[in-house]
């Protein structure tokens, strides 16, 4: 069996069985399949009743895939034995059902999941993006086919950044955060705030809601779409700040700012922001509030569908197709 034939066998055991992902752990590698709990640094609202009574009956779906792989004992820390081990079985983790590709819901609305990519604020590609491919809860990517829809209407398309985002994305963030050398990506995404205040300033979170599954990060572009230069890794770099012909060019409508500018510009409502970039972030946001998303006012792009259909779950598996049953 191939590996991945081998973790969907796995996943719908486990979902046949009952079992209790947490129940799942692999005593060798440490390797955990599935979500924690946490704090978390936004705010959140109860699930819907309906959303609860879904996540008790699915809960047995979540996620528990094996796949055989050969791991050499003497790479093991803590391990007993030297000896060479034939076999190693380990854990990865996938979806649970409620999570679909946004893709499968809605072609129209662009993606430029920038984390799969070198042009994010860490300057490589972050940990656990192995495709670059928009996963949401289905209860999110409904929603946002619905903002989808009435914004095509009016000569617009939504372009999503981020989806969801495993734990140890937020990890890799929180890994960089404490390199105070790595300055590489200061000069276009944190000019003016020091990198270890990103997280008490709210721009960054070690508990995100893009890792319960139901946030993005989302802009507007006018139709028909302007072509989009890709980013060449050591160019130089310009502040996301600085006016919209100077700073990386993006063929979204001018919001003010670039994608996570860590800056009080970026601040939703910052007074700053006028004309047509305050219509274009108002226009963005009463989109999106009308189909039940809630903004995060540290940052013009960033909203969490409401009622979470997981409000209090942090997935850790792969940004991949695979990760997702059956889309
Ligand atoms: C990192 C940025 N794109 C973002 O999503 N920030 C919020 C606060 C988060 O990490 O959840
Ligand atoms: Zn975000």
């Amino acid at each position: 069996m191939r590996p991945f034939a081998a973790l969907r066998a796995a996943r719908s055991a486990g979902s046949r069985s009952g079992a209790h992902p947490r129940a799942r752990f692999c005593p060798r590698s440490g390797a955990r399949s599935h979500a924690r709990s946490g704090t978390r640094s936004d705010a959140r609202s109860p699930a819907a009743p309906g959303a609860r009574r879904s996540r008790r009956s699915r809960t047995a779906g979540t996620a528990v895939a094996i796949a055989v792989v050969l791991v050499p004992l003497s790479g093991v820390s803590g391990g007993a034995s030297r000896t060479a081990a034939p076999a190693h079985t380990a854990v990865e983790p996938v979806a649970p059902p409620e999570f679909t590709t946004l893709r499968s819901v809605d072609p129209t609305i662009r993606q430029e999941m920038r984390y799969a990519t070198p042009h994010t604020f860490l300057g490589v590609p972050v940990t656990g993006y192995r495709e670059p491919v928009c996963l949401l809860t289905r209860s999110a990517a409904a929603a946002l086919h619905r903002a989808q829809a009435r914004l095509l209407r009016q000569g617009y398309s939504l372009k999503v950044y981020d989806c969801y985002r495993p734990q140890r994305a937020v990890d890799h963030f929180v890994r960089w955060a404490k390199d105070p050398a790595d300055q590489r990506m200061k000069r276009e995404f944190y000019p003016r705030v020091g990198k270890e205040r990103l997280f008490e300033d709210g721009y960054i979170a070690e508990r995100s809601g893009h890792s319960r599954g139901s946030t993005v990060d989302v802009t507007l572009v006018r139709l028909p779409a302007r072509p989009a230069r890709p980013y060449v890794p050591g160019e130089r770099l310009v502040p996301c700040y600085a006016g919209r012909e100077e700073r990386f060019p993006d063929n979204s409508l001018d919001m003010g700012t670039g994608f996570d500018c860590f800056d009080t510009l970026a601040h939703t409502d910052d007074p700053r922001v006028r004309g047509a970039r305050r219509a274009n972030r108002d226009r963005l946001r009463a989109a999106l509030e009308a189909q039940g998303f809630v903004n995060l006012p540290e940052e013009w792009w960033h909203f969490t569908y409401r009622p979470e259909s997981f409000p209090d779950r942090y997935f850790d598996f792969p940004v991949a197709r695979r990760s997702v049953a059956g889309d």
